[in-house]
């Protein structure tokens, strides 16, 4: 039968550069956009792959030039825009038909969506797709979510557009309904953590010891040679070393220091603790970027408090070594929250394959988790900070952490995501800890009862004196 073999809607940054990459990867695809003059544009702009895209004006126009049984791409942004499509798309397209979610949608919007598809007798699929617009145009890490029937209708393209590690497409079906869409929240849950982790250490080298941003572009660039080599300390020292086109000044100079958020971040802090998963690093970086926010406040802090950064003392190879155990811990707590949610959804997440798919292609791309792989496919039970290499690894970089951390609180640098690492390491190995504290509270005002050291049972209380 004739026709394209895939459609997609929305031609904005993401979708305009997955649909050459599908096209160059030998595929014919239709292409609409809710704005004609973006389709028309992205057509011209398309040179020889133009001939592999077919440009359509309506989604009746789309769903008329794909081959049977069709499936359809959508990457407009989360929410409601993306239910509208649905519900458009849907009474012109056949059963076997199949929509696809490659934006980043919320897992419980994906189930919802999923379910509600499996009612009708629909298939769909919720596909998180990682790698910005050059991951998308050259090669992105894909995490997909539905049955096994409607990934295995797709792989092929998925496989073919996506990034190669090794010989092996980073693109993998993670599970059900929302499976695809969770692990991807959580992997820019680790994005948001591993960049104010980056800002953290950028503020202790520009405002503590003085660096100009050549110079922190120049530590980034070299620790990008060592065990920190990522897509993300690349970026970062190219964006410290760039400059300012219309000033020519340093760009970060020139650029407001409030962070934007989509809410990927957010969702994963949300459903991190409807899972009671403690990932306090990805919360303190979630929470920076609100603070970050508040621009106004910070000054009027600012002006009635004194600024907080004073000089640092501190090398950068402590500074290096610091991120390193901020990254362990950050990517530990994400692959521990995805453990528990694999438990709690019933989903069977493959951990280490879904360390393999991280591995190229997406934003938190990095040499370590090739390590990480290994690591939770040879100790399956065990969270990464305690499983070799990686529990040698943070014993020797945490003296580092502890001191930048010191240097940074102690100097007026705010430092929550790598105090968080810190805090976080520094509980996980403490046996006896504070809690019992909580639980006379608990048992004082609302007679909760206790569990004691000494006995069975959790039912204890202590002395008070009720008022009946
Ligand atoms: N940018 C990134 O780095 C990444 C983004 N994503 C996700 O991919 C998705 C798309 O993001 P991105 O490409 O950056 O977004 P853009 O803003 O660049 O593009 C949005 C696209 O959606 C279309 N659109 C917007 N509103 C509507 C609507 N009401 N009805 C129909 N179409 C609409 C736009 O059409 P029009 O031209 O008419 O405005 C445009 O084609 C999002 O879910 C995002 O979270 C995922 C990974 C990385
Ligand atoms: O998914 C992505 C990368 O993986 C997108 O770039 C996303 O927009 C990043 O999140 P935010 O906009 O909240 O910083």
């Amino acid at each position: 039968m004739s026709g394209a073999d895939i459609g997609l809607i929305g031609l904005g940054t993401m979708g305009s550069a997955l649909a050459l990459n599908i096209a160059e990867s030998g595929f014919d695809i239709a292409v609409y956009n809710r704005s004609d003059d973006v389709t028309h544009a992205f057509v011209e702009e398309a040179g020889d792959l133009a001939e592999r895209v077919t440009p359509a004006f309506s989604l009746e126009d789309l769903v008329g030039k794909l081959r049977s049984p069709r499936a359809i791409i959508l990457m407009v942004p989360a929410g409601d825009i993306v239910d509208d499509q649905i519900e458009r798309l849907r009474p012109l397209m056949n059963p076997e038909d199949m929509v696809i979610d490659a934006g980043n949608a919320n897992f419980r919007d994906t189930i919802r969506r999923a379910k509600a598809a499996a009612a009708k007798g629909e298939s769909f699929l919720g596909i998180g797709v990682s790698g910005g617009e050059e991951g998308a145009r050259h090669g992105p890490s894909i995490m997909g979510g539905g049955t096994p029937e409607a990934w295995d209708r797709v792989e092929h393209i998925l496989k073919a557009i996506a990034a190669d590690h090794q010989g092996t497409a980073c693109a993998t079906y993670m599970g059900p309904d929302g499976a695809g869409h969770f692990v991807k929240a959580v992997h820019n849950g680790i994005e948001y953590a591993d960049m104010q982790m980056i800002a953290e250490i950028y503020g202790v080298l520009r405002d503590g010891s003085g660096l100009s941003y050549a110079e922190i572009a120049a530590h980034f660039e070299r620790w990008n040679n060592g065990p920190l080599q990522s897509y993300l300390v690349e970026i970062s020292a190219k964006v410290a070393a760039a400059i300012d086109d219309r000033s020519g000044q340093p760009l970060l100079s020139v650029i407001e220091d409030t962070a934007g958020q989509k809410g990927t971040g957010r969702w994963t802090a949300i459903e991190a603790q409807h899972l009671a998963a403690p990932v306090n690093v990805i919360e303190a970086a979630v929470s920076a970027r609100n603070i970050s926010a508040q621009k106004d406040e910070r000054a009027a802090g600012e002006q009635r408090f004194g600024a907080a950064p004073q000089h640092v003392d501190i090398d950068a190879e402590t500074l290096e070594h610091a991120l390193v155990a901020g990254k362990i811990l950050c990517y530990a707590q994400g692959f521990e929250m995805l453990r528990k949610a694999s438990a709690e959804f019933g989903w069977s997440l493959p951990l280490p394959e879904i360390a393999r798919v991280w591995r190229e292609g997406c934003i938190i791309r990095s040499a370590m988790l090739d390590d990480m792989a290994i690591a939770l496919e040879d100790a399956p039970e065990t969270p990464l900070h305690r499983a070799p290499p990686f529990a040698d690894r943070l014993e020797s970089a945490l003296p580092a952490l502890r001191k930048a951390v010191v240097a940074a609180l102690g100097n007026g640098h705010p430092a929550p995501a790598l105090s968080a690492a810190l805090t976080y390491f520094d509980a996980i190995r403490t046996s006896r800890g504070t809690a019992d504290m909580i639980q006379g509270q608990r048992d004082f005002f609302g007679w909760h009862g206790f569990a004691r050291l000494d006995d069975e049972g959790r039912d204890h209380h202590g002395p008070w004196v009720t008022s009946n």
